[in-house]
């Protein structure tokens, strides 16, 4: 007893060898107070070389952890040198030393060294080593007594019956939660009792009664479960595809656990324990505990699940007038009166759509990209034709045409006259092109009055790497072969506004209709709607892909919003696929 009272007093900071010598000489003089075999046992362990092995080490840290000129001034220098990142973006033109700092600071060696510091500082020492195994009698059962304080704020845990033992156990506890802050309640513990109730042979709605109509203190009788307890949050960003509403789903295990968001949110992924449902909160909302989504895999079997109720739900109604709508928003009508399109078609697009249904957009996972001194992102005007994107970036390029550049087209029609090689169009032998084209060298190409027209993806590499801002308005197919780890575009979605105000700013202006060859007349009223339509299907299809938007109404503020995002993509760290971020 005397032995251990000493033990405590001292503390680990201060045991040494002479509180070991100490130790067993007390050991000694207890030796009349307990059983010889324990006191033979501790006296073993004492003596043994391991122990004393381990006091040296011990003692030696000890010792250079009082030394203050080694103390970590802060644990977070990272995310120090993450703030001071952000800071210096957008003043990295004012000065070379600012620009060179900003370089520094995102180099890997450095970011490394300043994680291994705050991992140190932290005293975040890996591996763990695996926890000491206990001999405990089989009869006896280890149980822990909790009592939190019943506020207007959820538990953050989730209960189930176990399928084995059909007893009611933990299934779940929300990170940042009522349960998790308190460090006491772990997934599998077994619950016992729940305020002097007994539990056993209840259900789990049961159990929710019993906690519902509990005032002030619960206490819980728990079994500690043997798994590992308290599960360090996962880094993990994701970028939303989809919006979700736990209110109006029926098969999340609990609806008050549930994490709403909408498509484009960024998700802060905490726990993919469970196979099906995942624990996030919302980027930002350090301070929420957080709530159940849907794991990737549930989803994507859902979307899988819906398309085929969709097909077969349609199958059956083959041959009637009503059809179930199962394409997007804005395609095509088969039935549509409009006469033969004029204007250039890049793409086939009834092709393409049936790839892009094949798609199962859940969640992409993202990191920070941050702005390379002069290397900009190239910025990509995406939307439905006729709505404006070629009048945008004509108005970027001419605002700073020393910054700003259009990739020359391609093509292999003949030159006309008053044309020069290289300004309009870079002519090119159609077997060349054709073989160009096989070889992956254009990020978008397309057939035209038998003539092949097309972008170079070695023309927009070339703009970036004299450094200067690549601005693109291909068709919104070309997507997916320009959205790459190597270009890193900046996508922005130019939308028209509603159909009154579309068609007055039009006319307004006198805008020329780009569906009319000739040029020679405004945009008809079917033109207008379809480009609504239009946009509301690409934003169906692609608005996951899109880091920005543009209503393009007034044509003054939109090319100001414009000038703001594409400063926004120069300055700013930004959410990009992780992928990209190596
Ligand atoms: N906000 C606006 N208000 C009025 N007129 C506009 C506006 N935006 C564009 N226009 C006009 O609409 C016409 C079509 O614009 P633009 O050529 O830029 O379209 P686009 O999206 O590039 O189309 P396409 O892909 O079919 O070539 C032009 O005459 C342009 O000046």
């Amino acid at each position: 007893m005397f032995a251990f009272n000493l033990f405590m007093r001292r503390g680990w900071g201060e045991f040494s060898f002479v509180v070991l010598s100490r130790l067993v000489s007390s050991l000694k003089e207890a030796e009349s107070l307990s059983g010889e075999q324990d006191l033979g046992f501790l006296q073993t362990l004492l003596e043994s070389k391991e122990l004393n092995a381990l006091v040296n080490v011990h003692s030696k840290v000890a010792k250079i952890g009082k030394d203050d000129r080694v103390a970590p001034l802060l644990s977070s220098s990272m995310q120090v040198a993450l703030e001071v990142l952000e800071q210096l973006a957008p003043r990295c033109h004012i000065s070379p030393l600012c620009k060179e700092v900003f370089h520094l600071l995102q180099t890997p060696h450095l970011q490394s060294l300043l994680c291994a510091h705050d991992s140190i500082a932290k005293k975040d020492f890996y591996p763990h080593l695996p926890e000491i195994p206990m001999e405990v009698d089989e009869d006896e059962e280890t149980i822990k007594i909790v009592q939190l304080v019943k506020n207007n704020e959820a538990l953050g845990a989730t209960i189930k019956t176990d399928d084995e033992t059909g007893k009611i156990v933990i299934a779940r506890v929300m990170h940042g939660g009522a349960a998790d802050r308190s460090g006491l309640i772990h997934v599998g513990d077994e619950v016992i009792e729940v305020n002097g109730i007994n539990v056993e042979g209840k259900t789990p709605g049961d159990v929710l009664q019993i906690l519902q109509n509990s005032e002030g203190t619960i206490t819980f009788k728990l079994v500690p479960s043997d798994g590992k307890a308290g599960q360090r949050e996962s880094k993990v960003r994701v970028r939303a595809h989809f919006d979700y509403d736990p209110d109006c789903d029926p098969y999340i295990p609990c609806k008050e656990a549930g994490q709403a968001f909408q498509r484009g949110d960024i998700l802060h992924i905490v726990s993919q324990d469970d196979a099906f449902w995942w624990q996030a909160r919302k980027e930002g909302d350090r301070n929420s505990r957080a709530g159940l989504i849907p794991s990737r895999n549930l989803q994507e079997r859902r979307i899988i699940h819906e398309r085929k109720q969709i097909e077969s739900n349609s199958e059956s109604k083959k041959g009637s007038c009503a059809s179930i709508c199962s394409t997007p928003p804005g395609s095509p009508n088969p039935n549509s009166c409009r006469g033969p399109k004029t204007k250039k078609i890049m793409y086939d697009v009834a092709e393409n759509d049936d790839f892009d249904r094949e798609m199962i957009a859940t969640y992409e996972e993202v990191a920070k990209l941050y702005p390379r001194p002069g290397i900009f992102r190239p910025i990509i005007l995406i939307g439905a034709p006729g709505v404006g994107r070629n009048e945008l970036k004509r108005r970027l390029a001419a605002r700073d045409p020393e910054k700003y550049r259009t990739p020359v087209p391609y093509t292999t029609r003949p030159i006309r006259t008053g044309e020069v090689p290289g300004r309009e169009y870079i002519f090119i032998p159609r077997d060349k092109m054709e073989a160009d084209i096989q070889a992956g060298k254009f990020i978008e190409h397309g057939e035209y009055k038998g003539h092949l027209y097309g972008t170079s993806a070695e023309s927009v590499r070339s703009i970036v790497n004299v450094g200067c801002v690549c601005i693109l308005s291909p068709h919104y197919q070309a997507i997916k072969a320009l959205r790459t780890p190597q270009l890193k575009p900046f996508i922005i979605h130019v939308k028209p506004p509603a159909f009154e105000q579309l068609k007055a700013s039009r006319e307004a202006a006198h805008a020329r209709s780009t569906f009319d060859e000739t040029n020679s007349r405004g945009f008809t009223d079917e033109e207008l709607m379809d480009m609504v339509k239009s946009a509301e299907r690409i934003n169906f299809l692609y608005g996951h892909f899109f880091d920005d938007e543009i209503e393009n109404s007034d044509l003054g503020k939109a090319f100001e919003r414009l000038v703001q995002l594409a400063q926004k993509s120069e300055c700013e760290p930004l959410w990009a696929p992780a992928t990209w971020v190596q």
